[in-house]
């Protein structure tokens, strides 16, 4: 999508303070006579390339990530089409300083290292004019919200208000790689308060400085939040992101067949983790569905992926109940077995009939072939577990999804060294080569990164009513069918993070077709190919 010029009547120093049109000092000259800025900036002009240079000698400069981030947020907020140039073209540098690890490390610093407000805040006062405050917002064409409570932050617990840290870095995401318009993103907080004592007590904590709303008053502000979004913004497409496990389900339940949304934690999650299933059995040589996973944590994240991958295997020709009786999952209490006192609904259908077992003897029992963390527990893969997988696979598949870094259940260096250079390794935040037996094995990053921005633009492209789970399991497939078998050879089950634009751009043509085949797409054009999407997405070029 071309980028236009500054509307009428936008020059001189607001010009140069509109992050939107700003190109500071690669205004030509021609530009710098019409747009009265003569005399406002250096005589030099530089080339976006060069600029794009500037930005890197300045970031490799600082001696923190936390300090990295900072400057990449306020290049975002100066001159937008900079930041996202600098973010496509150094994706796997700068992809971990605006998204995980750093932005973790950001959300907790974030009332720190506030600088300048960004998205939209909704508190319990707002109780009753959730849509009238909306219309504070300057932006009138909102297409891609990404909302969160920030009561489950990554691994980092109940962050308040800090964790609007991540709808705005998964909206980086979007518009970089889904080429969402910035104007078109919307991050949203609904800050109602924190039970983190810690943050309640800071001096400098920015949210509600009150115990979290819960029940029927808390659903009640999320109704009025999604009621006033779909009267507001009617093509908007709602990303559920960072929410606890009980609400997480709750709300997915209660708006999916209702208003265009999505929970990415439990959605997203589940078919990057799928598609990365899908591309180590091309290298294992096992059937798809012959495969027993076992999973370590059995909140929103790893339930997620087992109801896809039920969904997957159910597709593929077993019955309901001979796809659940090949997952099985284990928490902190050891293995999910049936009679287990307190079992949230979302972990009852994995329950099954078999006696109590710590997580040693639920390989052993049940041989799974696949290992899947989302614990957000760190070192919750010991050298014995991965031992153990090991030692009844040849090529153990091995997933630390926990974010960030600092809660991945092992390190890749610990599968690698443990399995002696055998474990298919994936992790949620990225991990470097590692250098095993004289090769140079390359994990991928099982991140839902690879999957939302496809889901959400090819949602967007067809004017989707609704997100179903066949579009999430095909994501899987076409993210899957993009691992190239160099990808693989070097141990990653997939594509490099510089395919992230490419990639997304097929997810996106392939959620469209099955929206149309499933009567959820409103869009005329029924034949939605590649280059139609291709020509809707923001270019930062100037
Ligand atoms: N890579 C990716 O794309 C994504 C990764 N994630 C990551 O997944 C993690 C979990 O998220 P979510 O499911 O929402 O969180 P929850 O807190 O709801 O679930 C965590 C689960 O892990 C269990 N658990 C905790 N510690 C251990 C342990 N040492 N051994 C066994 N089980 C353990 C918990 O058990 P109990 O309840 O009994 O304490 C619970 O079942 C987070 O770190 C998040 O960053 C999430 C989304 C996407
Ligand atoms: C990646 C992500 O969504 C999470 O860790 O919550
Ligand atoms: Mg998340």
């Amino acid at each position: 999508m071309a980028n236009s010029r500054p509307p009428a009547g936008l020059t001189g120093l607001a010009l140069l303070n509109n992050s939107q049109y700003n190109k500071s000092t690669a205004f030509t000259e021609d530009e710098r006579e019409r747009f009265k800025l003569r005399g406002l900036l250096p005589a030099a002009v530089s080339s976006q390339r060069l600029q794009t240079e500037l930005i890197m000698e300045n970031l490799r400069r600082k001696a923190y990530d936390i300090e990295r981030y900072i400057l990449l947020m306020a290049l975002q907020q100066r001159n937008e089409r900079l930041f996202y140039r600098v973010l496509l073209e150094y994706i796997e540098e700068i992809m971990p300083l605006v998204y995980t690890p750093t932005v973790g490390q950001a959300c907790r610093e974030f009332a720190h290292i506030f600088r300048q407000p960004r998205g939209f805040y909704i508190t319990p006062t707002d109780r009753g004019d959730i849509f009238d405050i909306l219309d504070n917002w300057p932006e009138r064409d909102v297409r891609m919200i990404v909302v969160t409570d920030g009561e489950r932050i990554l691994g980092l617990g109940d962050l308040g208000a800090n964790g609007m840290g991540i709808p705005i870095g998964k909206l980086a995401l979007y518009t970089a790689f889904a080429g969402i318009p910035p104007a078109q993103c919307l991050p949203v907080m609904l800050d109602v308060g924190t039970d983190n004592q810690m943050l309640r007590e800071d001096p400098l904590y920015l949210g509600t400085r009150q115990p979290r709303l819960r029940g029927a008053d808390y659903l009640a502000l999320v109704d009025e939040f999604v009621a006033a979004v779909q009267l507001r913004y009617p093509r908007a497409l709602i990303q559920f992101e960072d929410f606890l496990t009980p609400n997480a389900y709750t709300l997915l339940n209660r708006y999916r067949n209702k208003a265009l949304c999505f929970n990415d934690d439990i959605q997203g999650t589940a078919a990057v983790a799928l598609a990365g299933v899908f591309a180590a059995c091309r290298t294992t040589g096992k059937a798809f569905e012959t495969l027993k996973i076992l999973f370590l944590g059995a909140g929103s994240a790893a339930t997620g992926i087992g109801d896809l991958v039920q969904f997957a295997l159910v597709a593929a020709g077993l019955t309901p109940d001979q796809a659940r009786k090949r997952l099985w999952f284990a928490d902190v209490d050891g293995l999910l077995v049936a009679g287990r006192e307190g079992l949230a609904p979302h972990n009852r259908p994995y329950a099954h009939d078999a006696s109590p077992a710590g997580v040693i003897e639920a390989i052993e029992r049940i041989k799974p072939q696949v290992l899947i963390g989302a614990t957000g527990s760190p070192g919750a893969f010991g050298e014995r577990i991965i031992r153990t997988m090991a030692s009844i696979n040849e090529r153990p598949v091995i997933f630390a999804l926990s974010n960030p870094t600092e809660r991945a259940e092992c390190s890749a260096e610990q599968a690698y060294r443990w399995s002696e250079g055998r474990a298919l390794f994936a992790s949620g935040s990225p991990f470097a080569p590692v250098l095993m037996n004289g090769k140079t094995l390359k994990p991928g990053q099982g991140n839902n990164a690879y999957i939302f921005p496809g889901i959400g633009l090819g949602a967007l492209a067809c004017q989707a009513t609704r997100i179903s789970d066949e579009m999430f399991l095909k994501a899987a497939e076409v993210l899957a069918d993009s691992v190239a078998d160099d990808d693989l050879r070097q141990g990653s089950l997939y594509p490099p993070l510089s395919q992230l634009r490419e990639v997304s751009l097929k997810i996106a043509a392939a959620v469209a077709e099955v929206a149309y085949r499933q009567g959820l797409a409103k869009a005329a054009d029924r034949d939605i190919r590649i280059e139609t999407i291709r020509a809707m997405m923001y270019d930062p070029v100037y």
